[in-house]
């Protein structure tokens, strides 16, 4: 693979203009599948620029809060339509710098398209209600107004989708942003930031500040005139931020972790949960909130199922994403790779039987990249840590069940809710599931992981700060309620 060297010094984006940081730091952003390729140096900003990107988003609020739903909604429209005729050139890049294949790449890219599109047709749909008021004379109603600066702070697992289901309802119901995007895929953020300039967006209103979480982020969410943080991470990083930014009077929204359960029932097709067990836990190499990294197994089917699995586990294709025909990429950094191998030790000692899988891929073509062989679990008891806590990697438990409903009792004994899935032909255990399952996405017969853009989105319990993202739910958090009364003047 070619070395692309690092000559190409990337910039923040502030008030229109794409702009130096403060400080003269700078941070290489490498493909994970092969290390010698670095696709630039991106700015590790500071806190002054941060005050810089606010002072500019506060600005611009002014005049981007009175624009008229369809002034806003031609610039979405005209984002989707440039960043899907770029979905090569974006997926590309996506897969270079995150590591996931690339048919995963454009796919997510294509995806960001949709989501585009979704949202460019919100500010043309109602947001307000009119009332009837004691008073004949008066004339009152209740209408959504934007909130005002959002600092919009996502990761790298989705760096392409996720800053859009941000940033698309953000724009569209007339705020601005600060946008921090994680340091592992500052390309791609770069990228969508370029879309949104060439789409028209007036200076100001979408601020691009790169660097790290513990600086930038930090500085976004204590800042006194940002008014509301989306982030989507980790849960040690989304509680803090919780914590400092609530505690200032700030709107926040968090979408987490996952423990995601996929429950075979006796009567499933096992090929299809198989199929289901193995692109949840293996796409995207488990980097995902929603994968399955727990196959939850009714004893009848317990041992054809698991024999499957393995066997379907071996026959995945690892590799660079690059090439098309490679099924699961590296994990995105030596960091997360690590973390990964640790609960692998975990999982070992505390007694779970390692099926397949479970060490690191080297030589050859895995030299220069961060893999883990797919790896499956069996005997995996539903209080181990390998069963309770989120590991961010291509590993899956196989746990027993004696009936479905140990089964979804043992699905919910975990901290975080956020998608869940089980494989029946029964429309009994299916309702069943559905009512007791403590999920905020629930499927049956679908794996548990993917979102349609249009569709209400987020997790219950430990997953999520209980609002959701996407669809016209999004409206909730990126809006305020205004009432108002309006008398008649005396005649
Ligand atoms: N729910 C989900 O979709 C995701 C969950 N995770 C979970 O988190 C684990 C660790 O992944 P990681 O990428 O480190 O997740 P983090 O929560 O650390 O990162 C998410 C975003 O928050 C930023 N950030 C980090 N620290 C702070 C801070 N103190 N204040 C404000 N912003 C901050 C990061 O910046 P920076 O770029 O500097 O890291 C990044 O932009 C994973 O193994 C997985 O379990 C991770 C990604 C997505
Ligand atoms: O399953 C999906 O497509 C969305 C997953 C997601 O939001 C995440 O991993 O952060």
């Amino acid at each position: 693979m070619a070395v692309i060297g690092t000559e190409r010094r990337f910039r923040n984006y502030i008030g229109g203009e794409w702009v130096e940081p403060s400080g003269g730091e700078a941070r290489p952003d490498e493909n994970p599948a092969d290390t010698r390729e670095i696709l630039g140096l991106f700015p590790r900003s500071s806190e002054s620029d941060v005050d810089r990107a606010v002072q500019a988003a506060a600005e611009a609020f002014k005049t981007w809060r009175r624009t008229s739903g369809p002034q806003r909604a031609a610039i979405l429209h005209k984002a989707a339509n440039i960043l899907e005729a770029r979905a090569q050139e974006v997926g590309e890049a996506l897969t270079r710098e995150e590591g996931k294949t690339i048919g995963e790449g454009v796919g997510e890219v294509l995806r960001g398209v949709q989501i585009l599109r979704f949202f460019a047709g919100e500010p043309l749909r109602p947001f307000g209600e009119v009332y009837s008021a004691t008073n004949p004379e008066t004339f009152l109603w209740a209408e959504r107004v934007p909130l005002g600066v959002v600092g919009v702070i996502t990761p790298w697992n989705f760096p392409v989708a996720i800053p859009l289901w941000k940033l698309a309802p953000c724009l569209a119901y007339g705020n601005t942003a600060v946008f921090k995007p994680a340091e592992l895929t500052p390309l791609t953020a770069h990228l969508i930031t370029e879309v949104f300039i060439e789409a028209g967006l007036p200076p100001g209103v979408l601020n691009l500040v790169h660097g790290p979480g513990s600086v930038v982020g930090e500085a976004i969410a204590r800042h006194p005139k940002v008014n509301a943080i989306t982030f989507t991470g980790s849960n040690a990083v989304g509680r803090h931020l919780y914590q400092i930014a609530s505690e200032r009077g700030a709107k926040v929204q968090l979408e987490l972790g996952g423990k995601n359960p996929l429950i075979v029932a006796e009567d499933a097709d096992l090929n299809l949960a198989v199929e289901l067990a193995t692109s949840g836990a293996f796409r995207s190499t488990g980097q995902k909130c929603t994968a399955t990294s727990r196959a939850i197994v009714v004893e009848p089917v317990l041992r054809e199922f698991t024999e499957k699995l393995v066997e379907r586990a071996r026959s995945l294709k690892v590799g660079p994403g690059i090439d098309p025909s490679t099924y699961m990429g590296p994990l995105v950094s030596e960091e997360r790779r690590q973390g990964v191998l640790q609960y692998i030790e975990i999982g070992k000692q505390e007694g779970a039987r390692l099926l397949t899988g479970g060490e690191p891929l080297s030589g050859g073509e895995y030299a220069y990249g961060y893999y883990v062989a797919p790896t499956v679990f069996a005997e995996v008891e539903p209080g181990m840590r390998i069963a309770q806590e989120e590991i961010f990697g291509p590993v899956v438990g196989v746990i027993r069940a004696r009936s479905l409903e140990e089964a979804i009792e043992i699905a919910n004994g975990v901290g975080y809710g956020l998608s869940a899935s089980l494989v029946t032909r029964d429309i009994r255990k299916a309702f069943d599931f559905i009512r007791s399952i403590e999920a905020g996405v629930v499927h049956v017969n679908s794996e548990t992981a993917g979102a349609e853009p249009h569709v209400p989105f987020g997790g219950m319990k430990g997953s999520s700060s209980y609002s959701r993202e996407q669809g016209r739910a999004a409206m909730e958090f990126f809006t305020q309620i205004k009432t108002i009364y309006l008398d008649m003047p005396p005649a």
